[in-house]
């Protein structure tokens, strides 16, 4: 059992001694200084994050998919049945998702974690059992969650990392799964960046025009329900970061925290994924703001609330492909990107050792 409290209290900023030899070398390669754009700044956290420079290679990656569902799907929220939650839980586990293709295009491994289905699962393979709650509350009507509920995610997903990086993962992704999980993310972005719900609510999986009104609506209801005023003032402290997200947070995105300060406690990268991980990585910053130098965003999703999350979290996406699926899937395509990023710090030649002349001063 990894609680909490030690968790964040081993979290360190990434240090910047590594950062700044990492940006000397990359003006030592046999390119122009500054040609590799962003990738140069992603090999340069990456040397943060580990300690060292060059960085070791971030591979092999390993998802984790964490699955939960939402009483205020009972509001109409969503197109889909909250089934569709324990049935996509199954097609992970068969290897029959999008989030399937994409891990195996990568190299990376997937692992599911119920920490909330409304459903009880049958035992499979690659399917970890950890659920708190058959879904949480409808945080239109009050708190989504206990207190300890809210804990006992983030512990799952504390521990889930862990456990990952014991095994080898040398760079986690995040994944979610939980129909109306777009709702409470919304309503988490509101609370944590102050921003009003019409900004940061989208349409999910497709929601109609009148339903997207009702589901602003919705948000709008939830916070007034749980005391927070709409865009006001974002929560101040752990003890209110825990207590906003048990409010309108699911167990999903606390255990997508979890896994982001786990991540960040091993000294591990951990890429994001879209607007629940986003969401959910509000929360992590909330709760140990030196963490968020662990995450790189791994895309820009569709919804309107990630992007007001990336930068509210002062994260740039590595890539927008205008996905709007979750699952990992955006993490998962970022994930060659940043791979990359460090072998070039490992392979590509200095102009003294290639016998390039540099250019004049
Ligand atoms: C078949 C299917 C596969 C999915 N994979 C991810 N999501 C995504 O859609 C859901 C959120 O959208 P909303 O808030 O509109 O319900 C989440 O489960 C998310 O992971 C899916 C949704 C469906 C229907
Ligand atoms: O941004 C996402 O990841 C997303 C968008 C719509 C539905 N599910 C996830």
């Amino acid at each position: 059992m990894t609680s909490l409290g030690e968790t964040i209290g081993a979290i360190r900023p990434v240090e910047p001694g590594p950062m700044t030899e990492a940006r000397a070398y990359q003006d030592r390669l046999t390119k122009p200084s500054g040609s590799l754009g962003v990738l140069e700044d992603v090999a340069v956290r990456l040397a943060g994050i580990a300690g060292t420079c060059p960085p070791p290679l971030p591979v092999p990656a390993a998802l984790a998919i964490f699955a939960a569902d939402h009483g205020v799907h009972a509001q109409g929220v969503s197109p889909w049945p909250q089934e569709v939650t324990a049935q996509m839980v199954a097609n992970f586990t068969a290897g029959g998702a999008v989030a399937n293709a994409f891990a195996a295009e990568v190299g990376a491994s997937v692992t599911v974690v119920d920490v909330g289905v409304a459903a009880d699962l049958a035992p499979a393979p690659r399917l970890l059992a950890r659920k708190v709650a058959y879904g949480t509350a409808d945080l239109s009507q009050g708190p989504a969650m206990t207190r300890e509920q809210a804990t006992a995610a983030l512990t799952a997903g504390i521990e889930v990392a862990r456990d990952l990086v014991d095994a080898g993962g040398r760079c986690l992704v995040t994944g979610d799964m939980g129909i109306a999980n777009t709702t409470a993310s919304a309503a988490l972005i509101c609370a944590f960046t102050g921003r009003p719900a019409a900004g940061v609510t989208g349409r999910g999986t497709g929601v109609d025009d009148t339903t997207y009104e009702h589901k602003i609506e919705i948000v709008r209801r939830g916070l007034r329900a749980n005391g927070i005023t709409e865009a006001a003032a974002v929560p101040a402290g752990p003890d209110e970061a825990l207590r906003v997200l048990a409010a309108v947070g699911g167990l999903e995105h606390a255990a997508i925290a979890g896994f982001v300060l786990g991540a960040a406690a091993a000294r591990v990268p951990v890429i994001l994924d879209g607007v629940i991980a986003g969401a959910a990585a509000l929360v992590a910053g909330a709760l140990a703001p030196d963490a968020i130098g662990y995450c790189l965003a791994g895309h820009r999703s569709a919804e309107p609330g990630h992007a007001v999350a990336l930068a509210h979290l002062g994260l740039d996406p590595l890539v927008d492909l205008r996905l709007r699926l979750g699952e990992g899937t955006g993490g998962l395509l970022a994930h060659p990107l940043v791979s990359a990023a460090a072998r070039v710090m490992h392979e590509v030649a200095t102009f003294d050792s290639a016998g390039v002349a540099d250019k004049g001063e």
